[in-house]
Order: C-alpha cells, then structure tokens, then sequence
C-alpha cells in the first residue's frame, strides 16, 4: 500500500551487482514534507537506494512509485521531471565555469521558465538561498571544498523539486559549514515546503535535522523511526551507532 502522502514509495526493490546483492527487498515511502535520512554502515546499500530512486540505476526486482505512479525502469530525466533531483556524492559542479553559470545550467530543469530573464532571477534567488550571493562571479572549481558543496546542492535546487536528494552533502565541512548547511536544509523545507532525502554518515547532524531515519544494513531494512527511537535500538547500535556516535 502507498501511503497517499508519499512522493516516492519503493516495494520490495532489489539492486544486484554480479553476485553482488547491493540493495534487497527494500520497501519505504518518502513522505510529502518530512527529511528523511538514509543511513547505514559502509557497504550497506545506501548510494545504491539513493541511484535506484533517482532512476540512475534500473531496479534488478521489484516496484518503484512516484506520487503513487509506477515507475520502475524510467530515466532518471523524465523523474526528475516529476519533481525529483539530486547531488551526486563526489559533487556534481562544472569546474571551469562561474558559480552563477553553473545554478543557471541547473535552472534548464525547471520547466516553466522560459525566459533568461526568469532563469538569472531563478538563479540570484537560489545563490541567495545557500549563501552564494558573494561568489557569483568566482570560477567554482577554485572554491573551498565546502562552497563547492553547496554549488551542487543550489543546481539541484534551482529547479524547486517537491523532492531534494542529497548524497552525503555534509562531507569534509567544518562545524561552521555544517551548522550552515543545516540551515539552509530548514529554509528549503519551511520556505519551499520540499521534502529532503539525507544520506549521510555525519550521525549528530542527521539526528538534528531528519524527521524519520531508515537504517540500512547488507542492503535490507535494519530499522526505522525516528532519530530518538534508533538512537536507543539495540539492533542499530550494535550495527552502526556503536561505532559512530
Ligand atoms: N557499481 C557497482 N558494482 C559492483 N558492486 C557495487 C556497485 N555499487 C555498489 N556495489 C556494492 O554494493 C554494496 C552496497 O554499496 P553502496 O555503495 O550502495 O553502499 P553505501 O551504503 O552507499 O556505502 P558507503 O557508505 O561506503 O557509500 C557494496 O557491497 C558495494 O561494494
């Protein structure tokens, strides 16, 4: 059953690598209006959840859903059509070009807007949004690594999608950037109302900022919840906290 809040819903989807069974049997909703975040040990399947929603990936097996549509096997541009976009772990900038180019190149996704005109008003907006007004200029391949970050997630977030996916967007930031970035993630959600996919290790600002967690763990469901249940299920610690928190 899809839950009638939900934007994407997986059923019992399965990702295999060779003999490699990256993801298995994994059912859960992204809810309208929540941060969901994705967590799990290394190896648990996390980036592989993450390709198989954004269409990236083709599921080996099972049902994915959007807005309770089946769309298993579609290309990761007609989802993100549906609302959906993403960065991508390793970032997703292009170097040699300015930061105000690169969220331009971002707002071609958003379909209603026509004119150069709304799209340079689409892009100052989201510079504004994550902190960029300063850089439009700087070339982004020239930037701290934490500046680049936040490039990649203002060119997912030109398009406004309903959906933000974010892969380990807070690796390699000080405190100061994470605190900022956590920011920035609750405008998106209060001001835009966009719900936000969180995958990432970094434990504290997970259990600061996310709704519900699901625990991935050898590519299946370990637990879900909210940060204050997981934080206390045994299962989870003895599988992941233990190690991190
Ligand atoms: N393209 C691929 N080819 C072969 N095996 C893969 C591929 N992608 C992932 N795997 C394997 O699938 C399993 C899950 O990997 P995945 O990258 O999804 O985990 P993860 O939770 O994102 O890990 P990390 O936290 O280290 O990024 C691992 O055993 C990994 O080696």
């Amino acid at each position: 059953m899809t839950a009638t809040n939900s934007i994407i819903s997986t059923h019992e989807i399965s990702r295999s690598f060779g003999g490699v069974l990256a993801v298995s049997n994994l059912s859960f909703d992204i809810r309208t209006d929540e941060v969901l975040g994705l967590i799990g040990p290394n190896g648990a399947g996390k980036s592989t959840t993450f390709n198989l929603i954004s269409g990236f990936y083709k599921p080996s097996a099972g049902l994915l859903q959007v807005d309770g549509a089946d769309v298993t096997g579609t290309s990761p541009e007609k989802i993100s059509r549906m609302g959906i976009a993403r960065t991508f772990q390793h970032g997703s900038i292009l170097p040699s070009m300015s930061v105000l180019d690169n969220i331009l190149v971002g707002t071609i996704g958003a379909l209603p807007l026509f004119s150069k005109k709304a799209q340079r008003q689409r892009a100052l907006e989201t510079a504004e949004l994550l902190g960029l007004s300063g850089r439009l200029e700087d070339i982004a391949g020239t930037l701290p690594h934490g500046i680049q970050r936040l490039v990649s997630i203002a060119i997912a977030f030109a398009t406004r999608p309903r959906l933000l996916c974010l892969d380990e967007p807070l690796t390699g930031l000080n405190q100061t950037e994470v605190e900022s970035t956590l920011n920035v993630f609750r405008r998106i959600r209060k001001e835009f109302g966009s719900s936000i996919l969180l995958v990432e290790h970094n434990m504290k600002a997970v259990m600061q900022i996310c709704d519900r967690l699901v625990v991935l763990h050898h590519g299946q469901m370990l637990a879900t919840g909210t940060p204050t249940g997981i934080r206390q299920d045994p299962r989870v610690i003895a599988a992941y906290l233990g190690g991190v928190q």
